[in-house]
Parts: C-alpha cells; structure tokens; sequence
C-alpha cells in the first residue's frame, strides 16, 4: 500500500525573525526553541497528516528570510503547490515586506500555487502587538487568500495552518484531474514505433 494519497510540497517564506523555523519545528516535532538561530539556506521536514480521510504528505521546506539567501531560497518555489507567508504581528515592517513577498511569489511560484498569510507570535501581550487582526485579515482579503493569527510557542491554529493549506491544495488537485478528459478515440494518435500490442488494440477499434 502507498505511503500515502497525496503529497504536497509546502514552502515557509517571510522576513528573517518571525518564527518560520519554529512553526515547522512546532508542526513536525511538536517543540519550540526561544533562542534565534537564522535559517542558513534552506531546510525541510516531512510530516503526514490525515485530510478527509487521505493520507498527505507534507514537505516543508524552510527558507532562510535573510536577503542574502534570496538567490537560493528562490528556486524552491518551483514545485511548491503551497507557500505559507509569515509575518510578526509584533513587527510592524514584516508586515509590510508581505507584499514584498507576494511579488516573489507572483515571480517565482506556479500560477495555481495556494497561499496562506499567517501573523505569528500571537501569543505576545497586546503592549507589543504593532499589527492588528483587522490589518492581517484586511491585506489577505485583497489578494484573496486565507488568513490565520498563530503561535509556535503556544500551539495557537498550527494544526490548522497546514490543516487547511493541505485541504486547499487537494481540492484544487481534485478539482484540475476531473477536468481532464481523454480525446475521443478516433483522434488518439498512434506512435509507428509503439509495441505491437498497442498498435492491435489500435487497428482492433478503429481499422
Ligand atoms: N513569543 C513568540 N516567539 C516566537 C514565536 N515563534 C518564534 N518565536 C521566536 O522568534 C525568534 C525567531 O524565530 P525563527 O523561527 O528562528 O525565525 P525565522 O523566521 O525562521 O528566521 P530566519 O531563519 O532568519 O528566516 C526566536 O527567538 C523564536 O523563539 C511565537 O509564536 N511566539
């Protein structure tokens, strides 16, 4: 039996400091680490959830939000059906940059790739707060995607950050192979090198 129905590859971008390596770290192992460690790079975890009844695999990748590694981290957007892009609701210039970042996206990323904006951090005390819910949920509206407050240190929506990226991103798959349709027999070109087996078959329909 397959390991698994789907799998996805999901991407974490958003400006250095806001808490990517510990949403991944709180997703996959369940921890969470208070001291900073910049992402060099990129990094991955693996972990499958159960989505309706399906098994999905999820990779995540990690980027580094450093300018220095924009040069690597953008070639990961190739392949990636899912970006998560996180912002700190304690500082106000994250938030700013996420149009920044969704123009790497616009960029980099498949056309059809499913975006969710996430505020992280929201466990902090309101006398830190810089960006209000309103705010998030007012800029994901305009580039019609979905919106979610969290923390990596207290749990707060991680499961259903990825929960409904996945679920997203199935129904999407879903959606684009029931629209593929095979061409009508007598329009099914037949390779003169194929094995002779296919080429009966072929004669037997419609010589
Ligand atoms: N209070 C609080 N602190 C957090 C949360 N998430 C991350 N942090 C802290 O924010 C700092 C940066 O977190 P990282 O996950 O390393 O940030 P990053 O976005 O991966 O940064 P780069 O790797 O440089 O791109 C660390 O000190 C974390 O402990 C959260 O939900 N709440």
């Amino acid at each position: 039996m397959a390991d698994s129905d789907y799998r996805m590859k999901l991407l974490l971008i958003g400006d250095s400091g806001v808490g990517k390596s510990c949403l991944l770290l709180r997703f996959c192992d369940d921890s969470f680490a208070t001291s900073f460690i910049t992402t060099i790079g990129i990094d991955f975890k693996v972990r499958t959830i159960d989505v309706d009844g399906k098994k999905v695999r999820l990779q995540i990748w990690d980027t580094a939000g450093q300018e220095r590694f924009r040069t690597i981290t953008t070639a990961y957007y190739r392949g990636a059906m899912g970006i998560l892009l996180v912002y700190d609701i304690t500082d106000s210039s994250s938030f700013q940059n996420v149009r920044n970042w969704i123009g790497s996206i616009t960029e980099y990323a498949a056309e059809n790739v499913n975006v969710v904006l996430v505020g992280n951090k929201a466990d902090m005390e309101d006398s830190k707060r810089q960006v209000t819910k309103d705010q998030g949920q007012a800029l994901a509206d305009e580039y019609k995607i979905k919106f979610f407050e969290a923390s990596a240190k207290t749990k707060f929506n991680v499961e259903e950050v990825f929960e409904s990226i996945a679920r997203d991103i199935k129904t999407r798959l879903e959606e684009t192979s029931s629209k593929i349709e095979l061409p009508p027999a007598k329009f099914i070109v037949v390779d003169p090198q194929a094995p002779i087996r296919k080429r009966d078959n072929y004669q037997n329909c419609c010589g």
